[in-house]
């Protein structure tokens, strides 16, 4: 007869800011829907920003099996930075305001049905990035995008309606900047709007600024846009919200493992949204296969 297995340690690490404002009580969900024959559970709260790093990194050297990330993109980048060369794999309950990497993963939104995947869990390995030696797993990116995370960095709102509403307010004032972008051999010497590499399809929120990017492929997707204008701004938005950018004339992609990007200015730059600081100098580089995550769509 065969012995049922012990359940293994999960860490679940809850950051208390992330998201819209909500009634959901995530230690009250896990407590009802967790199945404690598969997972032995334990909870820890984040206290500051930068936080879950050291809370993963700890989880993982106890042993635990899982370390999920209760939050959005940022806490989810935080944890998994932490798990990185580690044998604990990256869970995901998403609660943040754009949830970009869960939903490439196919990790549901609604949390009861994101706890069921973590009980009948399927484990795959996923590419990893660094921009400037900053680690992110679903998009990183220098320009109009970076000068976005910096501003919402600052800001105390959350949510889609506020992010579409700073995005109209800095795009009025916002100065495309010079720049050498080069790739697989070539020199690309423009005035980019966005230079965005994707890990993952999208920025959240359903937004896909490389629809056809695959996380475990061994490549960044590189999506490279040039000065534009209002109605191009328009247009832009558009294909980003159905799928559409990669057959538009206004963008321009390149798959590959590394880029380097030589700016005449200081640039803002982001890593899976959070704002990094500026630079003139950046290497962007992927290292495949180099996290274990629970999902649905991974194997
Ligand atoms: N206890 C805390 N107090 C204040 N800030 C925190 C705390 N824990 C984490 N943070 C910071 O909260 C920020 C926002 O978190 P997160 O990205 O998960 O949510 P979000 O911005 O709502 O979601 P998304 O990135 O999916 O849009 C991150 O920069 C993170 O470092």
């Amino acid at each position: 007869m065969t012995q049922p297995q012990a359940p293994e340690k999960a860490c679940f690490i809850l950051n208390p800011k992330s998201g819209a404002q909500s009634s959901i009580n995530v230690p009250e969900l896990i407590e009802a829907y967790l199945d404690r024959t598969v997972w032995e559970p334990e909870l820890v709260f984040t206290e500051h920003a930068g936080h879950a790093t050291a809370l993963a990194k700890e989880a993982a050297e106890a042993g635990a099996r899982i370390v999920v990330a209760v939050g959005g993109d940022g806490t989810v980048n935080e944890v998994a930075r932490g798990l990185l060369n580690t044998s604990s794999a990256l869970g995901i309950l998403p609660k943040g305001s754009g949830n970009g990497l869960a939903r490439h993963l196919g990790i549901p939104m609604v949390l009861t049905q994101a706890l069921e995947i973590i009980n009948q869990p399927s484990f795959g390995r996923i590419d990893s990035c660094s921009i400037n030696g900053h680690p992110f797993f679903c998009t990183g990116g220098i320009g109009f995008d970076g000068l976005i995370s910096s501003v919402f960095a600052q800001s105390t709102k959350r949510g889609l309606s506020s992010y579409i509403q700073l995005i109209i307010r800095e795009f009025r004032s916002f100065q495309s900047s010079g720049a050498t972008v080069r790739v697989n051999g070539k020199e690309l010497t423009s005035d980019f709007f966005v230079m965005a590499f994707a890990n993952a399809s999208q920025y959240g929120n359903n937004a896909f600024i490389a629809p056809m990017a695959n996380i475990q492929d061994g490549f960044l997707d590189v999506c490279l846009i040039r000065k534009v204008g209002v109605a191009e701004a328009i247009q832009l938005g558009y294909g980003l919200m159905t799928k559409q950018i990669a057959t538009s004339s206004l963008a321009e992609f390149h798959t590959c493992s590394t880029v380097q990007v030589n700016s005449e200015v200081p640039q803002h730059f982001h890593a899976d949204g959070e704002y990094r600081g500026q630079a003139t100098d950046f290497e962007v580089q992927l290292y495949p296969l180099s996290l274990e995550v629970l999902a649905p769509l991974v194997n």
